[in-house]
């Protein structure tokens, strides 16, 4: 069987001012990945559950949510009950990581846990039955437009063969340089989820997701 694989274009790359363009320029993807960062768990400042409300009202995608924010305990269930399909927090921001996932999940979004370059997957690999993804952050989170570090294969590695010893239906998501150059990379290494900003938004966006979609099927499991 071959894995499905998600192309989930990140909005930090579009155009603020003309966002509903934007949204409706990525139809053709699987979700909107969207950016929340509160400038004090990453140095970068986005938005918050009003703006998010608002992309869930018009966009025709439903909504994979990333908190790049402190106290994820406090805020996660919030971006759940506005209507999100999923809601990532970080381990690292979290006091109870499981708790939560557990709230997300009975609110009604995918629950999912995301690790910066720097985290050890180690403590995350046996609690993988109460997350419906995991996202292994491919650059410093923060900014759009960095460069994909190939040094975190190893990680994505580690979490699909739990995923495996598991039998788990865990989606494995990679954010950050995913490029038709990369996304190979990372699908080889047991990916099936793909956040891109830049590669998305650089171009025509359709056309971007369609060369995105082909250059990972070429690798999928
Ligand atoms: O979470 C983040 C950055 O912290 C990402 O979602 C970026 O928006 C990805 O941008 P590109 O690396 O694809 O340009």
């Amino acid at each position: 069987m071959v894995t499905a694989q998600r192309i989930n274009p990140s909005i930090l790359s579009a155009d603020f001012v003309n966002l509903q363009a934007e949204l409706e320029a990525i139809r053709t993807a699987d979700l909107v990945h969207v950016d929340v960062m509160d400038n004090h768990f990453v140095p970068n400042l986005t938005m918050g559950p009003p703006i998010v409300e608002r992309i869930q009202a018009v966009s025709p995608v439903p909504l994979d949510v990333h908190l790049m924010i402190s106290d994820a305990d406090r805020w996660a269930p919030g971006y759940a009950e506005l209507g999100a399909y999923s809601v990532t927090f970080h381990a690292e921001a979290a006091a109870d990581p499981v708790a939560l996932a557990r709230r997300i999940r009975d609110i009604g979004a995918r629950a999912g846990i995301a690790l910066k370059p720097g985290t050890d997957p180690e403590p995350y690999l046996e609690l993988l039955p109460e997350f419906d993804q995991v996202l292994v952050m491919t650059v410093e989170p923060g900014f759009g437009g960095q460069s994909f570090m190939a040094d975190m294969m190893p990680k994505l590695r580690r979490f699909a063969d739990a995923k495996a010893k598991l039998g788990l239906d865990l989606w494995l998501q990679v954010d950050g340089g995913i490029t038709v150059d990369t996304i190979g990379i990372a699908a080889e290494a047991g990916a099936d989820t793909f956040v891109a900003g830049s590669a998305v938004y650089g171009g025509v966006p359709e056309t971007r997701i369609a060369e995105l979609r082909a250059a990972a099927a070429t690798h999928a499991h």
